[in-house]
């Protein structure tokens, strides 16, 4: 464990010189001066005091000490406000660079595993505090301990001279201060993991108490005080655990203070009774009270300090521990270069599951997907469509079976590289809260200054209008949450309908255009009739002679894939076109039957009962 602190200790200290060696430097110094002026404060003292006792006064002497005592007070006015200065840049440059490291360290994990688990939420939550920390409560405490021991060297060897038995009794003192801080050290570091579920559920239901696309379900459900219940009852269990460690705090504390008392109280004893046998001078009694208080305080604030930066390297290993984590999927040291799709993408009996203790979401599917091929995957609620693409997109890989690219594995490429080739529009698709084009440019981050090829995007996706007549056109942001100072006005934020914000996830994934895969989950769910029509003709003109796959729960808008594959409980039990598929009857049918049905209902009545599963 020791050397494991060390090691963390050292990864701090790189990450603070990397940020900033100057600053480390001067608070360096800062803190070797800091711990010798108590102790030159203290000499300086004894002379005076002495040359005054003396009764002959050396005023050229006394003067000298006088005004060495006056720089002393000026350095202790002055040195504290410099090194806050020097630490708080320090801390500054710090909280940059270890930022900028644990979100590289983030983005390194390509698939979505790592953030679907809590305990990687755990981890990331306290690594992103710990970030933050590595100047604050470790490297700067670190200059704190140099310049306690420094005062602590100093002290100590000034009772040597006075008493070596005094020496030996006040070091004695310090061991039970030591044990019990570390151990008070370890407990607070254990609290903070155990109650960092609680906290992050604190921070749910705060969120959900909030944020503006929960506050309609939230009133009209009228769940405010259950969800505020259920924070406080969260904070309670919190406080419960920090109120517990707090007493046990309170109580080590107040009995090393005793111990600390007596220790001073010994002697002072001892420096009266000297003096009064002589055997002591003034200026000696004066610098070994200042020694043995001054002895107490350092060793208290280095014990302090010391175990402060313990408890920050515990946390430090889960800061740590995320930046040197390895890739989340194996990625090949020499990837394949992914070639331009010729031939086709392969299920070759896919098996998949998101965790051993799940049931098999995908169960052996062999799928076929040509190049230059439009393929429309339906299916019922839960039957594994999205999970599929998510697997095509490698976000997960396969537990049994393999994914190729023109008869490559998906595992030979850098996920990035594959991605770079597809594009797609998520079932979940994201509304960022930037602004209309930047919501659209984030399709191809290359385009965000071309607002030509935005525009363009926007209008294949049937937006361009509707973003026109915003209040900023395409620089409108999207959001009521953020003020646009630029504008000055609070009010600037426009919030769109559901079917808007799907055609502006639309227009990103015709900005990635020229791709050899588009994905489409769901792309026009929250259309109207109107515009769902003149999408599907929009995708019918795009996906012509491109490898498109299209999932939807509107069979009107599968009809005319070159095929259309139906998915039921991980496996596939029926493929082929339209036509094809309704002759043989089955599944897709009877889906396609029952919707149709539907649609007919007032002309027919009831649709037909024999159509409903049996
Ligand atoms: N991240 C996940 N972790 C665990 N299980 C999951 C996860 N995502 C989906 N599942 C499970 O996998 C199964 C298939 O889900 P999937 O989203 O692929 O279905 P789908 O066919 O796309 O459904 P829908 O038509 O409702 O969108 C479901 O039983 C679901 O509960």
């Amino acid at each position: 464990m020791t050397g494991e602190l060390l090691r963390r200790a050292a990864a701090a200290w790189e990450l603070v010189w990397r940020a900033g060696a100057p600053a480390t430097l001067t608070s360096f110094a800062l803190a070797v001066t800091a711990g010798i002026w108590p102790v030159t404060t203290a000499w300086l003292t004894k002379f005076l005091l002495d040359e005054l006792a003396r009764g002959t006064l050396d005023t050229g002497k006394v003067i000298g000490l006088a005004v060495g005592l006056g720089l002393t007070g000026l350095l202790v006015g002055t040195l504290p406000q410099v090194s806050q200065y020097v630490d708080a840049q320090l801390g500054r440059a710090v909280n940059v660079r270890a930022r900028d490291r644990l979100f590289t360290a983030v983005n390194r994990f390509t698939g979505l595993a790592p953030f679907e688990s809590p305990h990687f939420h755990d981890r990331l939550q306290l690594a992103q505090q710990a970030s933050q920390s590595a100047s604050s409560q470790i490297v700067i405490p670190m200059l704190r301990c140099v310049q306690g021991t420094v005062t602590a060297a100093g002290f100590v060897a000034t009772l040597i001279v006075l008493s070596p038995v005094v020496t030996a009794l006040v070091l004695v003192a310090v061991v039970p201060l030591v044990v019990a801080q570390f151990s008070l050290s370890r407990r607070h570091a254990q609290l903070v993991w155990t109650i960092n579920p609680n906290i992050r559920r604190q921070l749910f239901y705060a969120g959900l108490l909030t944020d503006v696309s929960t506050a309609k379900e939230v009133r009209l459900f009228g769940l405010g005080s259950f969800l505020r219940q259920r924070l406080l009852t969260e904070l309670r269990s919190t406080n419960d655990a920090e109120r517990a460690l707090d007493r046990r705090t309170l109580a080590v504390q107040g009995l090393l203070s005793l111990l600390g008392a007596m220790v001073t109280a010994f002697g002072l004893i001892w420096a009266v009774t000297g003096a009064v046998s002589g055997h002591l001078s003034v200026g000696d009694v004066a610098v070994s009270i200042a020694a043995v208080a001054g002895l107490q305080a350092a060793f208290g604030a280095l014990v302090g300090h010391v175990a402060g930066i313990f408890q920050a390297l515990l946390l430090f290993g889960h800061y740590l521990a995320v930046v040197r984590a390895q890739p989340d999927l194996p990625v090949p040291p020499d990837p394949e270069p992914v070639p331009d799709l010729g031939r086709c993408i392969e299920f070759d009996d896919v098996w998949f599951r998101y965790d051993e203790s799940h049931p098999w979401v995908l169960r052996g599917v062999n799928l076929k997907i040509p190049a230059g091929r439009s393929v429309a995957l339906v299916g019922l609620n839960g039957a594994g469509k999205s999970t599929l693409v998510k697997l095509l997109c490698r976000f997960y890989d396969p537990q049994r079976g393999a994914i190729r690219w023109d008869g490559v594995d998906l595992r030979d490429f850098d996920p990035a590289d594959l991605r770079r080739r597809i594009s797609a529009v998520f079932q979940d698709y994201v509304a960022y809260e930037l602004t209309a084009g930047e919501n659209i440019a984030v399709g191809d981050l290359r385009a965000l200054t071309d607002q030509e090829r935005i525009r363009r995007a926007a209008s294949h996706a049937g937006v361009d209008e509707v973003v026109s007549r915003l209040p900023q056109g395409y620089d409108t942001m999207l959001s009521r949450i953020f003020v646009d100072h630029a504008h000055d006005d609070p009010a600037t934020g426009v919030l769109l309908s559901g079917g808007q914000w799907q055609r502006i996830a639309l227009a990103r994934a015709y900005l990635r255009d020229r791709r050899d895969l588009l994905i489409l989950d769901e792309p026009s769910s929250g259309l109207d009739a109107e515009a769902e029509h003149a999408l599907h003709e929009a995708l019918r003109r795009h996906r012509t002679g491109r490898t498109s796959l299209l999932i939807s729960h509107r069979l009107s808008a599968v009809l005319d894939a070159d095929q259309i594959v139906v998915l039921n409980e991980g496996r596939i039990i029926q493929q082929g076109t339209h036509a094809q598929l309704m002759d043989v009857g089955g599944e897709y049918a009877r889906l396609f039957t029952l919707q149709a049905a539907a649609y007919r209902r007032d002309r027919a009545g009831e649709p037909d009962a024999s159509l409903s599963r049996p």
